[in-house]
């Protein structure tokens, strides 16, 4: 397969299958500190199995070089791994869903998305996704994931079969 991945717009909706969107705009919210601060709550949960931590962490990542082709895709199986901007700049998403658990892509799933810079992800259990692809130098994202025993990393290779490149406009 040779293809060019669509970069879509990122919504709750359309990454609903990958996980949840973390973001102000258009979400609910109630009132806290009397009255002096909105609260966007759970717009997203830890996941994590019964020996995990949830931890926070900081990433700070440089660009990648573009037209990129997507050669891997990795996935925690033990916890879920959210990013959120810290400077407030967008970033891309390649991602792909669970599937049936076992250690293949359908190349035909694999998806990518755009993320403004006031919004962050939470990747779900098991969700394939690439790591993290800032847009500007040395970007930092903060990362809340799982700590602990056991491998949480799989990493998965296409076949050389496979072309999938996501360019910028
Ligand atoms: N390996 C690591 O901690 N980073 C990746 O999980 C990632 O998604 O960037
Ligand atoms: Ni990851």
């Amino acid at each position: 397969m040779i293809k060019t991945l669509k970069i879509e717009p990122l919504t709750k909706e359309a990454f609903a299958p990958f996980g949840d969107v973390i973001e102000s705009e258009g979400r609910d919210h109630f009132m806290i500190n009397n009255g002096s601060t909105q609260r966007y709550h759970k717009l997203g949960e830890v996941q994590l199995d019964e020996q995990g931590q949830g931890i926070i962490n900081i990433f700070r990542a440089e660009t990648l070089e573009y037209p990129l082709q997507i050669k891997m895709l990795e996935r925690h199986p033990f916890g879920s791994q959210s990013f959120v901007p810290l400077f407030g700049h967008d970033f891309l998403l390649v991602v792909a869903p669970v599937g049936d658990g076992s250690m293949n892509i359908d190349p035909s799933t694999v998806r990518a998305f755009r993320a403004t810079g006031r919004q962050g992800v939470n990747y779900h259990r098991g969700v394939w996704h690439h790591p993290i692809m800032a847009l500007r130098d040395n970007d930092e994202f903060l990362v809340v994931d799982r700590s602990g025993p056991g491998n949480n990393c799989d990493e998965f290779f296409f076949d050389e079969s496979v072309q999938l490149t996501v360019e910028l406009d």
